[in-house]
């Protein structure tokens, strides 16, 4: 079964002849060489980096959607709920450095199950898909820079599952760059959408562009913010991304199904609305980082999975062994 939509994407398929390993490293050697592939490849890397996030449209065949919907149906029981609060950060909240009225410590409520990715079969096109070299490459390609795989055991590529009343409040992911697939919507559509900003956060973790952060919270969250004044508001942030009108915009992404979305969730501001009808939402979530062995926290696994799973220590020794010269 192809998962990718090559009839559609031609540029991401590869061609070769006869199969065998070394055939095959040629192949992937000169993917993404032709013409057709660079122009999309440039046109997804501007529109990444000026809104934040680019799409795909049809990314996965509808035999690959119908195959990951049914075994997840299958699973959905498995998959754990978290319902609690979180800041926009995902850090703990800390009253010794921000204030109390600080976007830093303001919390908001989240509901959404997720299916591990431990609890993903060993043939599921989901695994499949997450390690195709293919994608690695043409992620790496749109960002600019290689990107790896995640050793996250749970979070590397797992699967939110929003029924009925769940949603997911505004965040900055740990990961820098997410890339989702959507494979079943809500039932109502005005429900379930996904909505992003412009970048805000804008070199690397310290980053915590504060007033973007709740100049953003003010303009879409009343809900959220219930009257509540947050002290970096002062509505004057510059960003790049949003030259001359000062305020972030909000994107709400067409998202149907085997649609691929690349996020760089780390630097925009992001949610999923409420959920209305029967139908849970399902959404893959495969994650990239910009450096070898990135996991999430141990406190992020306990709210998404409700366990810790740290990776195998026989990579991390390998990462963390003091480089000889
Ligand atoms: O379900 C989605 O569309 C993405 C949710 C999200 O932001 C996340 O899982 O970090
Ligand atoms: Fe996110």
């Amino acid at each position: 079964m192809k998962i990718i939509n090559e009839e559609k994407y031609p540029w991401l398929a590869v061609r070769s002849t006869y199969s065998t390993a070394q055939n095959n490293g040629d192949s992937i050697r000169s993917f993404l060489s032709s013409n057709d592939a660079i122009e999309a490849i440039n046109a997804a890397n501007k529109q990444l980096m000026r809104t934040g996030a680019v799409y795909f449209p049809n990314f996965l065949t509808n035999d690959a959607i119908q195959n990951a919907v049914k075994e997840l149906e299958q699973r959905e029981n498995l998959a754990y709920t978290t319902d609690g609060v979180h800041t926009a950060y995902l850090r703990n909240v800390d009253h010794s450095q921000f204030s109390e009225n600080s976007v830093y410590n303001h919390e908001m409520p989240t509901k959404v199950a997720s299916t591990a990715f431990d609890e993903l079969s060993s043939t599921s096109v989901l695994r499949v898909l997450y390690h195709d070299p293919r994608l690695l490459k043409l992620l790496s390609a749109i960002v600019g820079k290689t990107l790896y795989l995640s050793d996250d055991p749970l979070g590397c590529c797992s699967v939110n599952v929003f029924r009925p009343h769940y949603h997911h409040s505004f965040h900055f992911d740990e990961s820098e760059f997410s890339v989702t697939l959507m494979l079943q919507t809500a039932e109502d559509p005005s429900s379930g959408l996904f909505q992003y900003t412009n970048p805000l956060r804008t070199h690397d973790n310290h980053d915590l562009a504060l007033d973007a952060t709740a100049t953003a919270l003010h303009l879409y969250d009343r809900k959220g913010l219930n009257g509540k004044e947050l002290s970096e508001n002062n509505m004057s942030f510059r960003n790049s991304g949003d030259s001359g009108s000062g305020h972030p915009s909000l994107h709400t992404l067409d998202f149907q199904p085997g649609t691929l979305l690349v996020l760089a969730g780390s630097k925009s501001l992001h949610r999923v609305t409420e959920i209305r009808g029967k139908r849970s939402r399902l959404v893959a979530v495969l994650t990239f980082a910009s450096r070898p062995g990135f996991s999430n926290s141990a406190a992020v696994q306990t709210m998404f999975w409700g366990r810790s799973l740290r990776p195998r220590k026989d990579v991390q020794d390998q990462l963390e062994a003091p480089v000889v010269k």
